[in-house]
């Protein structure tokens, strides 16, 4: 679902992230780790073609789009409804004077799903994200955060979403909130078989969820690898140090 080779990202003369090699296959989940500024979060904007201003160059594939070369219409296309991005606070990116369920009902329209599918799309993928069908009656700021974040997962999921790409979706919730995020996040992967990339600097949540680890720093992958292994038997001292910090 998703294939990177040789990726450079470059603002003006400073490279912010180099990712020599990343796959992320259906039902797998793969994890950027690294400390604020080490070019995760640029690295997945770079999937979509999202990175404005920055100079790109590798090869991308993210759902058989050639992200790097292709024309913005079809880029469009495979945004939103494809490969879905999760951010930190999507409370923030929602319409702050429109309903959940309005909102909702217009991304699928725009998407093309039929009239009369929409309330079932809607019920459906609700119920998968484990969120009572009313809070669709609510507006965005009347939802706490895991609320929110998994109302945003809702909506990848109603749109058909086959890749999540998800930038630090848990650390504005609390530790239980967390834990019913990550649940979710991991339900999907296993029975819809979902490809997610997910950011993070939180080596216990990556632990729960990866099935695979690439360890950045300062724009640079220093150790990738099965999530199994990097976590407990890091090789790199950076990755050391990192999960030395771990509460
Ligand atoms: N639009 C931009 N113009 C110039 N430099 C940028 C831009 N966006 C990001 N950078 C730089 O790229 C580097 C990597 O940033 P990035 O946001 O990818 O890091 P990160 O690992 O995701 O950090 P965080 O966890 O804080 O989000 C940083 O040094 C940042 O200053």
């Amino acid at each position: 679902m998703i294939e990177v080779r040789d990726l450079q990202v470059r603002y003006g003369e400073r490279t912010v992230a180099r990712v020599p090699e990343l796959d992320v296959r259906e039902g797998e989940c793969v994890a950027i780790v690294g400390e604020s500024g080490s070019g995760k979060s640029t690295t997945l904007l770079s999937l979509l073609g999202l990175t404005e201003g920055a100079h790109v160059s590798g090869h991308v594939r993210v759902c058989g789009v050639d992200v790097l070369q292709a024309a913005p219409r079809r880029l469009r296309e495979i945004r939103g409804a494809r490969v879905a991005l999760v951010m930190q606070s999507p409370q923030a990116a929602l319409s702050p004077a429109t309903r959940l369920g309005t909102l909702m009902r217009r991304a699928l329209k725009l998407h093309g799903v039929g009239g009369g599918r929409i309330e079932q799309v809607m019920r459906d993928a609700m119920e998968t994200v484990m969120l009572e069908h009313r809070i669709l009656r609510r507006y965005p700021h009347e939802i706490s955060g895991g609320q929110a974040q998994r109302f945003a997962i809702a909506l990848a999921i109603a749109l058909g979403a086959e890749v999540i790409l998800a930038d630090e979706p848990t650390s504005a919730l609390d530790v239980t909130v967390q834990a019913e995020v990550v649940g979710v996040l991991r339900r999907l992967r296993e029975e819809r078989g979902l490809a997610l990339l997910l950011v993070s600097h939180d080596l216990a949540l990556v632990s729960t969820i990866a099935d695979r680890v690439l360890v950045m720093k300062d724009g640079e992958v220093v150790e990738a690898g099965e999530a199994a292994v990097v976590l407990a038997e890091p090789s790199h001292p950076y990755t050391r140090e990192l999960l030395e910090a771990l509460p």
